[in-house]
């Protein structure tokens, strides 16, 4: 039986996504759906009715699924309790066993999903240990971001969460591990050696751009926000994990210690991101939006930074002198999410007069696309004629049935998590390295660089980008 335990079951995390996502699992049948139960836990005094009630805005069956769907919601249940009170554990404990009392409990498995603010996170830790935990690698304790707000605070919550749990019954979320670009990277690097992994290196990669654009403000999360910006809400997690998958080498084995392994050998022998180098801004109104000052509840003082572009080296014998440039912001012309790996181009031999920005392209989001440009010589020409042309693998159209069932992040995340593979979940070096690397840029004195809301970021971003990555157009 796998009891799967929501605390912040109120909140909004756990409604627009946790609760989709398990309903999805159970639908999809991921789960043994004859033994797995549900259980909201939060402070907010809620009858079991109104809390099943308050899920169906949120989760969205097929309709032939309704009947699959009230099945779901008769095994989703509502625990009213505190997070710092250990008579709430010791009166859950009791719940739980009832609700678990037909089964075999030697068995049983207890999922902690804690989708609560992460001052939370130890006291919630330490009661569950003490009151409602199962012994042999029997409980699970599933956290989100943000781990720490630097790299102090980060070893200090890390500390306080082993006093009681070992870091492999601890999942650690990064939900664009999960992503469907991101997962198959390693396959198309790896499983692939002579041809796609065999250009990703100093002697054909002149550097490597990460881009995370959203086209999205900052509405409706000013309170986290503004104490946060846009180095600690996706540079030191998202887009340090696509930069670890981007740049490891192959690990050993598919073991999760193996994979996690040469993702730290990444960040160890990463360099530290420093203000002098990095391009920080905030979206003002433009394009018919609005800045980010204009938002309801922000300081006309506020340096908080939604757009960064900064750049890293990584001392390895693979990317010895390869740039990896990042950029990131909110309310930028579109969202995407991408690894373009730029190629060098020829030096000798009797293609030395044509030149281009050449690259091969791994496309998180909108699309899932993998992208090769190169020269053709121009067809029906009888002379040399150099043209642009590219290689393309569309996931959309090559694997047309497979992307019919898109799965979403949280669900891939949580079948993991039950089926105890930590693979796609971060390990606590992880974030620490994470953490350093990016200390330096975490609060600039400085005033933040305007940019116009649905622009390409600061003006003063576009000849940074170009130079860091050694662009020619
Ligand atoms: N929302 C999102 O899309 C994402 C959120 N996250 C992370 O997930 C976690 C939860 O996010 P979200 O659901 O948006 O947060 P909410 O603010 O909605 O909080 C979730 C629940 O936690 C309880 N809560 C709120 N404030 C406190 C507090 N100060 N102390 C103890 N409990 C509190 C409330 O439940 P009650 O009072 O009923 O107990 C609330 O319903 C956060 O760590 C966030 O950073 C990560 C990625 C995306
Ligand atoms: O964690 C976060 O991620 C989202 C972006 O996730 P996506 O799956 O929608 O690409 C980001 O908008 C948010 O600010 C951040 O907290």
């Amino acid at each position: 039986m796998v009891s799967f335990i929501v605390f912040g079951a109120s909140g909004h995390l756990a409604h627009q996504k946790t609760f989709p996502a398990l309903f999805n699992l159970y639908a999809r049948n991921c789960v043994n759906r004859q033994s797995f139960y549900v259980v909201g836990y939060a402070r907010s005094k809620l009858s079991e009715p109104d809390f099943q009630n308050s899920l169906k805005d949120f989760i969205k069956p097929e309709q032939e699924q309704a009947k699959l769907y009230d099945e779901f919601i008769s095994r989703v249940s509502y625990f009213t309790g505190q997070y710092d009170q250990a008579d709430s554990f010791k009166e859950f404990n009791k719940y739980l066993e009832n609700l678990e009392k037909n089964t075999d409990q030697s068995k049983g498995l207890r999922v902690f999903y804690l989708a609560l603010p992460p001052s939370a996170y130890v006291s919630v830790g330490n009661f569950i240990h003490d009151h409602v935990y199962l012994p042999d690698g029997r409980t699970r304790m599933i956290i989100e971001k943000p781990f720490g707000k630097d790299y102090d605070s980060s070893i200090k919550l890390k500390e306080d969460l082993h006093k009681k749990w070992s870091e492999d019954e601890i999942y650690r979320i990064d939900h664009y591990l999960a992503k469907d670009m991101i997962i198959n990277l390693p396959t198309l690097r790896f499983a692939n050696p002579h041809s796609l992994d065999a250009l990703l290196n100093n002697h054909h990669v002149k550097s490597v751009n990460i881009s995370m654009w959203e086209g999205g403000g900052c509405d409706g999360r000013v309170g986290y926000y503004d104490i946060n910006g846009v180095v600690r809400d996706v540079l030191q997690n998202h887009m340090s994990q696509i930069f670890t998958v981007a740049a490891m080498d192959e690990p050993k084995s598919e073991s999760p210690d193996d994979v996690r392994y040469e993702k730290v050998k990444v960040l160890k022998a990463t360099s530290h991101a420093s203000l002098k180098d990095s391009i920080l801004g905030q979206y003002v109104s433009g394009n018919g939006k609005g800045g980010y000052k204009d938002l309801e509840g922000v300081s006309k003082e506020s340096k908080a930074t939604t757009y960064v572009a900064t750049t890293l080296f990584v001392d390895n014998e693979r990317w010895k002198g390869v740039p990896f440039v990042f950029d990131s912001g909110k309310s930028l012309e579109r969202g995407r999410v991408e690894i373009k790996y730029y190629l060098k181009g020829k030096e000798s031999g009797i293609f030395t007069d044509v030149n281009q920005d050449h690259y091969i392209s791994f496309s998180v989001q909108p699309n899932q696309e993998v992208v090769l440009t190169a020269f053709a010589n121009k067809p029906m020409s009888s002379e040399r004629t150099c043209v642009n042309a590219s290689l393309n693998l569309n996931f959309k159209e090559q694997f047309s049935e497979e992307m019919k069932n898109k799965r979403d992040a949280y669900e891939i995340l949580f079948e993991d998590a039950i089926r105890g593979d930590p693979t796609k979940f971060v390990r606590d070096d992880e974030v620490e390295y994470a953490w350093r690397i990016f200390d330096e840029i975490l609060d600039s004195p400085n005033e933040p660089l305007p940019y116009p809301a649905g622009s390409t970021g600061p003006k003063e971003a576009e000849q940074y980008l170009k130079s860091h990555l050694k662009l020619i157009q």
